[in-house]
């Protein structure tokens, strides 16, 4: 199953029969996105095929535009009509194994739940996450016969032996959503987030009810165990341990990459304790995509694209996260069009650029030669494009330079290691996308600090390569900097010796 990696901390269910009379139903959806919802289920009952596609179709816009999965309701014609993140089924709806025959693995199917079998039952058919409920009775929906309430939520979460993502419905509001949260915990399993409807689509005012509920529910998810990783401390660790994990793992990683650089790219692979595949041959992408760590597309010397598409696609198939380092991507038309398809047909985990690339990317081309020149003082022009891009395309973002800015699109790290020689060799953007791949591959649990990690290997490697007393100009560098790859990697603690690192807010 494709790791989808989702925030179900607050889930909109719409109801347009509860819109207030002087508001529109595209409007509290559009107030509720700018309060901060996670994900969008579009619950349709009554609305005509046709009209229900149109509807769709805008909402997908206004979720797009915030960076948010839409999920549909019973409706997988609807989904695919419109590209969907996904569909939510109840028991009475398509057997999941039919939906997910349907959609593949790359779309998200949740399923509702009412007791410990039907939870068995989803997780068994791979479902992607529950919606447990009813937790308590609400006019919003009829028929409920027996509401689970606090400890028939803490049941099902009890009898769940191989857990996956949960949120509850039913009832939920400001007022007990943390009694919800925290009672239902079991102190190892807890909901991951709200399913809430009347309390949103009936608000006055949705865009502060959703931030009230936001940030009750974070407060309580803090509480029941979720760790928010995201100080600098977080990073560090996390990349001193990441580093061990490649080297426990030895993770396959398969570059289909540009020429000038396909050699220093597997090097640094191995020095990092990977291992390096270099195909570009279409007939075995698939069954590479079964054995690997991770993919990585480099747009460098662009040949085969529809080789580089389907090995994405396979490799999101079997799990396998996806870097994509989009070299020279605003230069040509062709270009421009490639990124496009990257974007829009695979499932990018992390795209890793330098700052030309990444503002091109975020429409802001003409400002790379000025970028270039004026290093950290437009550093708000770069936060904003990373964390609109990685909101944007439901990844991460690492854009490299003088300093280097990398978000998921909430977090946003910036590191300002590096020595002056490492843009002096040729590809060595193209050693850091090989390293984050690395990273990525042995690190599924974040792949934002699996990145901010990678980069921080190759730019403390650089600053130690530097100072060996041999090295004085790009050629000798470049063999000291994978030396260094392999002894950073080895002595991860030296990261944290080096690392200058900063969050931003
Ligand atoms: C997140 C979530 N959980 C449960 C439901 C209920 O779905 P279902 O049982 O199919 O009932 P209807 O929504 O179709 O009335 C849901 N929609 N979303
Ligand atoms: C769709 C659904 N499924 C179980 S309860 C419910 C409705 C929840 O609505 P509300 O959040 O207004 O109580």
């Amino acid at each position: 199953m494709a790791i989808k990696r989702v925030d179900y901390s607050l889930y909109l269910v719409t109801d347009r029969s509860l819109v207030p009379e002087t508001k529109t139903f595209l409007g509290q959806i559009e107030r509720a996105l700018e309060g901060g919802v996670t994900l969008v289920q579009l619950r349709e009952k009554d609305t005509e095929t046709g009209a229900f596609i149109d509807f769709a179709f805008k909402v997908k816009a206004l979720t797009r535009k915030f960076g948010v999965p839409l999920i549909i309701n019973d409706r997988l014609d609807v989904a695919q009509a419109v590209d969907a993140e996904g569909v939510h089924i109840g028991q009475d709806d398509m057997p999941l194994t039919t939906a997910r025959q349907i959609l593949g693995t790359t779309k998200i199917i949740g399923v509702s739940c009412n007791t410990e079998e039907e939870a068995a039952i989803a997780i068994r058919d791979g479902a992607d996450y529950l919606g447990i409920g009813a937790v308590w009775f609400t006019s919003t929906k009829k028929n409920i016969k027996e509401p689970l309430g606090i400890q028939g939520v803490r049941r099902i979460l009890e009898s769940m032996q191989h857990p996956i993502p949960t949120v509850a419905i039913g009832g939920i509001s400001a007022k007990n959503a943390c009694e919800l949260l925290e009672g239902s915990s079991t102190g190892e399993i807890h909901i991951d987030g709200l399913a809430i409807v009347s309390a949103i689509m009936a608000a006055e005012d949705p865009k502060a009810a959703c931030e009230e509920l936001l940030k009750l529910i974070r407060h309580s998810l803090s509480k029941v165990g979720v760790k928010a990783y995201n100080t600098v401390d977080d990073a560090i660790q996390f990349a001193v341990q990441a580093a061990k994990n490649i080297k426990d793992k030895t993770p396959m990683v398969h570059h289909i990459t540009n020429y000038v650089v396909i050699n220093d790219n597997a090097n640094a692979t191995l020095a990092v304790g990977a291992s390096p595949i270099m195909s570009t041959n279409r007939q075995e992408m698939e069954e590479l995509a079964a054995v690997n760590g991770a993919m990585l597309l480099n747009m460098g010397t662009l040949n085969d694209v529809d080789a580089m598409i389907s090995a994405a696609q396979a490799n999101s198939r079997h799990g396998n996260p996806v870097v994509l380092d989009p070299v020279g991507c605003g230069a040509t038309a062709f270009r421009r069009e490639t990124l496009k398809r990257f974007l829009d047909e695979c499932k990018l985990t992390v795209v890793k650029g330098n700052a030309g690339e990444i503002l091109s990317m975020a429409g802001l081309g003409g400002r790379s030669r000025g970028v270039d020149s004026v290093g950290n003082n437009e550093e708000q022009l770069m936060v904003d494009a990373v964390r609109t891009l990685a909101k944007q395309n439901n990844c991460v973002i690492g854009l490299t330079g003088p300093t280097d800015y990398i978000s998921d699109g909430g977090r946003v790290f910036a590191i300002e290691n590096g020595d002056a020689l490492l843009p002096l060799i040729t590809g060595s953007g193209c050693m850091v996308s090989s390293v984050v791949a690395c990273f990525a591959a042995a690190n599924r649990d974040d792949y934002l600090l699996a990145t901010v990690a990678g980069i921080l290997t190759v730019t403390v490697a650089s600053e130690i390569a530097a100072s060996r007393e041999y090295v004085n100009g790009p050629g000798t560098f470049r063999g000291a900097l994978i030396d260094e790859l392999h002894n950073v990697t080895n002595t991860p603690e030296l990261l944290a010796q080096y690392a200058r690192i900063r969050t931003i807010q």
